[in-house]
């Protein structure tokens, strides 16, 4: 049974994740999977190739189900619920996903605000039957603004850069005013330069209020605002908890499975093999 939503979303977990499992083909690929986040806690989930991150965000957006578990309780809950409508969940969750990035651009046809206006009735283009408000108007041109993209207006989502095409699906994703956001590998294919830029979004992002949860396997990217890091491995969270305790040469070492030298570079983060 859902309870309503309560008037301060601060004060509840923003994801609970327990003992979900998943399978993808055959194969079990998050196993008995925990994990709790609390709203406003900005926080990178960090993994190797095959880690599991992808299949764990495809949970998150429902686009894959957990396995019933025996005592019929739910598995997953986003602040505090296990269902929701999609019109709901946008407004508490925004995502921005490479296969969501994909779907847009290979529209030759559609226009920025457009990718951004047609967020509003769930939909990747405006058809004939949905009604744009000035409102709205403002609402996505705020947002484009405030993913610093609002220079991109008028042209088609098939022309921008990677990262253009990256700021826009942030503006989509903000028009909802979402508690959160979530981000799969937002930084894949940015150039050094365009990503140090997009990171510093973020951190704007993040500083405004927006509980941020990347999803990622580069320590580079964790932002000095993420103050918590989990760290997957085999469809299991190998450490979760603070960044400084969890950012360790034997946990890094541990989750990518060869050893891992952990630098501090100012407020950022590398790692080399040693
Ligand atoms: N549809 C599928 N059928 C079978 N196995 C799958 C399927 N999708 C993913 N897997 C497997 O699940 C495991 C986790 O994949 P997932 O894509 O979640 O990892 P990831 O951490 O996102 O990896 P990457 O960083 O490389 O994107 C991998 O071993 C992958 O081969």
């Amino acid at each position: 049974m859902n309870a309503p939503f309560p008037d301060d979303l601060g004060c509840v977990p923003l994801l609970e994740i327990d003992d979900a499992s998943v399978m993808r083909g055959d194969r079990l690929i998050l196993d008995r999977f925990s994990l709790r986040i609390n709203a406003g806690e900005h926080t990178a989930i960090l993994g190797a190739n095959g880690a599991g991150k992808s299949t764990l965000v495809r949970l998150i957006t429902r686009e894959i189900y957990p396995l019933a578990r025996g005592d019929g309780r739910a598995s997953l809950r986003v602040f505090n619920r296990d269902r929701w409508h999609v019109s709901e969940l946008r407004g508490l969750l925004g995502i921005v996903s490479p296969s969501l990035q994909d779907d847009c651009t290979s529209d030759a046809a559609l226009e920025v605000s457009e990718a951004v206006l047609s967020s509003f009735f769930a939909a990747r283009r405006l058809g004939l039957d949905h009604r744009v408000t000035e409102s709205m108007r403002e609402r996505a041109n705020a947002a484009l603004v405030h993913a610093g993209a609002e220079h991109l207006r008028g042209r088609s989502m098939a022309s921008l850069s990677t990262g253009e095409a990256r700021r826009v699906l942030i503006a989509r994703a903000l028009v909802h005013r979402p508690r959160a956001l979530l981000l799969d590998e937002p930084c894949a294919g940015l150039d050094i330069a365009s990503r140090r830029r997009f990171l510093e979004s973020l951190r704007h992002l993040a500083r405004s209020g927006t509980t941020l949860l990347l999803v990622t396997h580069h320590i580079e990217e964790i932002l000095p605002e993420i103050t918590q890091v989990a760290l997957l491995r085999d469809g299991r969270v190998v450490q979760h908890g603070d960044k400084a305790e969890v950012l360790t040469d034997a946990a890094l070492s541990k989750t990518f499975g060869m050893p891992v030298r952990v630098q501090r570079l100012g407020d950022y983060y590398s790692a080399a093999i040693e």
